[in-house]
């Protein structure tokens, strides 16, 4: 066997159970405290995850109160991760091949491997224990291993989250004609068929050269049939690809700056480079369309030319197909994305590039932060104030911003950057201290106004228009003259669905999910009730359980409520909405952004999803319809969540002529938030905040942690927060809030109860809270009563 290394996959054998490990660490001699196990052997030659990482997962699995292996499930893509649960699936690709009685298998497979790939093709997925039939009990991970080297097979993801992606074929030109020069004189030459030429000169006109498109897009423009295609493939002049759609073309790499700051935009830069020698971590303070992404390139291509790597990364993957369009306008095939959804050939793949410095500049979610770079130079968290960045369930409870400044300072040179119009109370507050530089950017670029905002009291509107007023006549008014205008629209509200709940008009009854103690949502489209929490779905209700009525009432109103609304209103308005449910594939929600980019939508309607990052022209009007809602929850990051919301989906108006509008429907008018929304004054704002903060020891003057108990059995889940909380109390004498049912008391058929810690910000203070956590956690379990009592810490929580 070849030698140990640190980061190579190694089998192990656990209770009887077949598994893949990492190798962390290397022992000359035997360790005392534990029994080693025998490895059977090693499945790697170079290791597959770096030192940097393994210490990065030590770091996130001490701070978030999780195990490494929780940290290696979320980071290891699951083609990595054998194990004798592991189900082994045939890739379409070959499977199709078979079946059109295609490619054969592979010559020169080894007898094992063959006999394995020969049972995928018959059965399409395999589970071990019948590999070890098929294998005899021989050693079956390095077999299995070549198998999904060679793409034949890949590992299922866990089952719950499993899904079909859709794949195509991609033509492009074949490295000789990829340069102009060369494809020049074919084409002003060419004699073969004219069909041919057609489907040549189009795909240079869609390509400009490089680059590749969809087969069947080229079929259509050209008007032709697969035959042209096939004799171009076979005279290799193009070439055929088959891959996912979600994939990024193939572009060549390179870098193209062809734009320049603006004054105020280059003072900013000047200032950023100046404190990046100094501090390790920064914040770009710069309001809506202040042009802080031209910063973000610049600085991306500085990290670049010294021949680094850099992550950029944004709250939502689906949030990133603007972004990466206007990368690779800048940095071509040097811009690569990472996505949870990508299959795990596809993870694997990239994985070995990020590994290898292959790829540059990586665009992603939090989980691209735990990808193996080589040299990373430059981390970018772009609306760093987002929640989404905190990874709620399962473990790790990361907070991807927070760890990629520790990522940062693991790699040689490696300053992290984190930028918002909003920035968290964490951030600023960070910053004046001094803890981090601070730059800020309190113009849009060319100076273009910001929007006038206008609260528009629901109070004041006559009783006799029914309740709930969904669009104002004062909002019904601007959006007529947005759209006689020719302008876009925008309407923001936070709640998908048709209804949140109903309510039975003689007793009150509410429709609850049978799992969750949640009121269920009413989606008219699928006609269905929904717990929004465990996905469930309902029959409609149109009997009171409890008293017997028909007679039902729907409160509050959701998205898809404004759509029908909205579309009534205005029936020559072209009308789309934006939320989870109406963006189930991950491509209709870049398509919708393009067709409203484009001008073929009028009127956008959406959740949270419309308000992060976007950029568009012709934007003149935003309505706030339920703020309300945004400003009545029981949190205290409420105003400060609240603040953030309205200012970034006002941001999206007016941002190139400077003469946005937003109009905000609300009740409770007088709240502080509102004014400094309408003054878009974000000092104010955190001003206020931070004293509230202060007064009631709140993050940034403590951490939190977050302790959740769950059990079938509410009492016992109870109990078990209250020991707890006690032995925290006095053991620790640490200020503990709770126990208290969790906002939804009920989920999945769990009852869940929690503690609040409010941890002091003294060094040492953290870790010995995590200790008497860790010591009471393992007593509780060792009571036969609290055994089965789930303990989920979330240190930070968002
Ligand atoms: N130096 C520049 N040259 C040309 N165009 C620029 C420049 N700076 C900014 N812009 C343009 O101004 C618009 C706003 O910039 P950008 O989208 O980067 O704003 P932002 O600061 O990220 O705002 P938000 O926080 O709302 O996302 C964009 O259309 C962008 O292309
Ligand atoms: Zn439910």
């Amino acid at each position: 066997m070849a030698a140990a290394a640190i980061g190579l996959r190694c089998e192990v054998s656990l209770r009887n159970k077949k598994y893949t490990g990492i190798i962390k660490n290397l022992f000359k001699v035997p360790p005392k405290d534990f029994t080693p196990l025998p490895i059977y052997s090693l499945l790697d030659k170079a290791p597959i995850v770096t030192a940097v990482q393994l210490k990065f997962w030590e770091w996130i699995a001490d701070y978030y109160q999780c195990s490494e292996g929780d940290v290696m499930q979320a980071a290891v893509p699951s083609n990595f991760k054998l194990s004798s649960e592991s189900i082994i699936r045939i890739e379409d690709e070959f499977a199709d091949d078979v079946l059109a009685g295609g490619k054969q298998l592979d010559q020169d497979l080894s007898d094992e491997e063959f006999l394995l790939a020969e049972a995928l093709q018959i059965r399409g997925e395999l589970r071990f224990p019948e590999i070890q039939q098929i294998l005899e009990g021989r050693k079956i991970y390095p077999v299995v291993k070549k198998l999904i080297d060679r793409g034949l097979c890949y590992i299922e993801q866990s089952l719950k989250e499993k899904y079909k992606e859709k794949k195509a074929v991609f033509i492009r030109f074949h490295p000789d004609y990829q340069k102009d020069e060369n494809l020049e004189p074919l084409l002003n030459n060419w004699k073969g068929a004219p069909a041919q030429l057609k489907v040549l000169m189009l795909l240079r006109h869609m390509t400009l050269g490089d680059g590749d498109v969809m087969q069947s897009a080229l079929l259509k423009k050209a008007a032709t049939s697969l035959s042209t295609i096939k004799a171009l493939l076979d005279k290799k002049m193009l070439v055929a690809e088959r891959r996912s759609v979600t994939r990024l073309p193939v572009l060549a790499p390179f870098i193209e700056m062809d734009f320049s700051l603006s004054a105020a935009q280059k003072s900013a830069f000047d200032l950023l480079v100046d404190l990046m020698q100094q501090k390790k971590v920064n914040l770009l303070h710069g309001v809506t369309a202040s042009g802080k992404t031209h910063l973000y390139l610049k600085l991306m291509e500085q990290a670049l030319s010294a021949g680094k790597q850099v992550l950029y990364m944004l709250p939502e993957i689906a949030l990133t197909a603007q972004i990466i369009r206007r990368l690779q306008h800048h940095f071509g095939g040097h811009v690569a994305v990472y996505h949870s959804r990508f299959n795990p050939n596809e993870r694997v793949e990239l994985w070995e590039k990020v590994l290898q410095g292959e790829v540059q500049i990586i665009v992603g979610a939090r989980s691209a932060l735990l990808l193996p770079f080589k040299d990373l130079g430059l981390i970018i968290v772009d609306e760093e104030h987002d929640s989404s960045y905190k990874q709620q369930d399962p473990a790790p409870r990361y907070h991807a911003r927070d760890a990629a400044i520790y990522y940062g300072a693991l790699f040689e040179q490696c300053p992290v950057l984190l930028g918002s119009a909003t920035p968290s109370l964490e951030s600023y507050y960070n910053a004046s201290q001094g803890k981090y530089g601070l730059v800020t950017l309190l113009e849009r670029f060319e100076n273009v106004a910001m929007p006038v905002i206008e609260l528009d009291n629901l109070n004041m509107i006559p009783k006799e228009i029914p309740r709930p007023i969904l669009i104002s006549p004062e909002l019904e008014t601007q959006i007529q003259e947005a759209l006689k205008a020719q302008k876009q629209v925008i309407l923001f509200q936070n709640r998908r669905g048709y209804s949140p709940y109903q309510i039975c008009n003689s007793c009150g009854w509410i429709p609850q999910c049978k799992h969750c103690a949640v009121s269920l949502t009413y989606h008219k489209g699928r006609n269905k009730l929904v717990c929004h929490y465990c996905g469930t779905e309902y029959p409609l209700v149109t009997t009171c359980a409890a008293c017997g009525s028909h007679d039902f009432q729907r409160k509050k109103f959701g998205t898809e409520q404004i759509e029908e609304a909205v579309a009534a209103l205005f029936p020559k308005a072209r009308v789309a909405r934006m939320d989870y449910d109406s963006v189930k594939g991950k491509f209709s929600h870049d398509a919708m952004i393009q067709l409203f980019e484009s001008r073929k939508i009028d009127i956008l309607i959406g959740t949270q999803m419309v308000v992060k990052g976007l950029d568009f022209e012709h934007v003149s009007l935003v309505g706030i319809l339920d703020a309300d809602g945004l400003l009545n929850f029981a949190d205290f990051r409420v105003g400060e969540r609240a603040f953030q919301l309205m200012e970034q989906v006002s941001g999206r108006a007016g941002r190139k002529d400077g003469k946005g509008k937003v109009l905000i429907q609300v009740s409770n008018i007088h709240h502080p938030v509102l004014q400094y929304v309408q003054q878009h004054d974000y000092l104010a704002m955190y001003q206020e905040e931070i004293q509230h903060r202060k007064a009631f020891k709140y993050p940034p003057f403590t951490r939190l942690i977050r302790l959740i108990f769950k059990h079938r059995d509410t009492h016992t889940a109870r109990q078990a927060a209250e020991r707890m909380a006690q032995a925290l109390r006095q053991l620790a004498s640490l200020e503990v809030l709770g126990p208290a049912t969790a906002p939804i008391e009920r989920v999945r058929g769990q009852y869940l109860w929690e503690i609040l810690i409010k941890v002091p910000k003294q060094p040492g203070q953290l870790q010995r809270c995590k200790k008497v956590i860790d010591h009471q956690r393992a007593i509780l379990q060792s009571i036969k009563e609290f055994a089965r009592v789930q303990i989920a810490a979330d240190v930070d929580p968002a």
